[in-house]
């Protein structure tokens, strides 16, 4: 599995680095609120499963699944919604966790839907951010990180639902999704 990364973008003690400052910031805002913490399946997985460690105050959690890539490279432009939430967002506040915004076309389809279904708040955080591949007006509250406009893997990410169990992230070899 390693051999197909070309080079590590963002080493995994970077991660965690900075999921532990994340974690601070987000227990200042959310104490005594009980934030609603919704991770995006399935590639907010380790970044959710790591990162409410390090909230230290109640939160309720839940998922929802949409796909929008299948097996490509590149955003159908259409989101599916696979699994919906178990939880009336209405009147919460909600914490959307991601691990990367692109297109952009994922998140603005559910906040819009969350606005809709009448959240209280809406906040926004992704540990990555690629700013090139936006094709909707669409800025996060918080990023982890900023990548480059190359298709990235590990952590959650996935190439062809495989790589999401690296720890860190990389850089694929282009020869596995070219041939
Ligand atoms: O900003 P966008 O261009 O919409 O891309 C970001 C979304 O795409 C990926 O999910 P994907 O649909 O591949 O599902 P997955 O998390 O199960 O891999 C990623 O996890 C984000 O949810
Ligand atoms: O660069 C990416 N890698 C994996 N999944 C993704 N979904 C949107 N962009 C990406
Ligand atoms: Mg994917």
């Amino acid at each position: 599995m390693r051999d197909d990364i070309q080079s590590v973008l963002i080493s995994e003690e970077e991660i965690q680095e900075k999921i532990a400052e994340l974690g601070k910031e987000l227990t200042e805002e959310y104490e005594g609120r009980f934030p609603l913490v919704i991770g995006i399946l399935k590639g907010s997985l380790p970044f959710m499963g790591d990162l409410i460690q390090k909230i230290n105050t109640h939160v309720e959690l839940d998922l929802m699944d949409v796909s929008s890539y299948g097996n490509e490279t590149v955003s159908s432009g259409e989101v599916k919604i696979v699994k919906d939430l178990n939880t009336s967002v209405e009147g919460r506040d909600v914490l959307i966790l991601e691990d990367i915004i692109d297109s952009g076309l994922t998140l603005s389809y559910i906040v819009e839907l969350f606005r809709y279904r009448k959240a209280k708040s809406v906040k926004i955080v992704t540990l990555l951010d690629k700013p090139d591949g936006r094709k909707v007006d669409l800025v996060p509250d918080t990023a982890g990180f900023i990548v480059p406009d190359e298709f990235v893997v590990g952590y959650g990410l996935d190439y062809a639902e495989r790589y999401r169990n690296l720890p860190f992230i990389g850089i694929l070899k282009p020869e596995i999704y070219e041939g």
